[in-house]
């Protein structure tokens, strides 16, 4: 019998630049949680990897390209998403072509983790707040 059926898996970006900051979009209208902040990136589709599944959405939502070998595991958290279980795998990137561009969300911030706290995030994202505070 198929493990877990019912698990979500998403994927998301620290996308950091130079100085440290990490980038945030928000989420827009109509959708789950609009008006909050969060790691770009989105679910897991059937027969993708984790990676190629990341670079997928970072192409779709901020028309960047990342190589997955780009793409380091920084930490993840377990949440509950509705009535699924969610895992939520954070990576870090800190190389891509082209400039991030607000293509599927109404705004953008580059911010320091030790800001992120000043804004509203999906509860699921705290630990990984925390994580890049305590490691970036
Ligand atoms: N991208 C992203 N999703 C997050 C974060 N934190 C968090 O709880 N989520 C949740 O993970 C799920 C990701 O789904 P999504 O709607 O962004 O996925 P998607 O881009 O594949 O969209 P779609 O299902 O509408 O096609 C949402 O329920 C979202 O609220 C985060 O930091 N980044």
């Amino acid at each position: 019998m198929e493990k877990n059926p019912t698990m979500l898996f998403v994927v998301a970006a620290a996308l950091t630049n130079e100085v440290g900051e990490i980038l945030l979009q928000m989420r827009p209208e109509g959708r789950q949680m609009a008006g909050l902040w969060e790691f770009p990136g989105g679910k897991v589709e059937q027969g993708e990897s984790p990676e190629s599944a990341l670079a997928r959405e970072l192409k779709e939502e901020l028309g960047i390209d990342v190589a997955a070998s780009d793409l380091i595991p920084l930490t993840f958290a377990s949440a509950q998403n509705g009535d699924r279980g969610m895992i939520l795998l954070l990576y870090r990137c800190t190389q891509w072509i082209g400039q991030p561009a607000a293509l599927d969300s109404p705004e953008l911030k580059w911010l320091h983790p030790c800001d992120m706290d000043a804004l509203p995030m999906p509860p699921a994202d705290v630990p990984l707040v925390n994580f890049l505070k305590k490691f970036s």
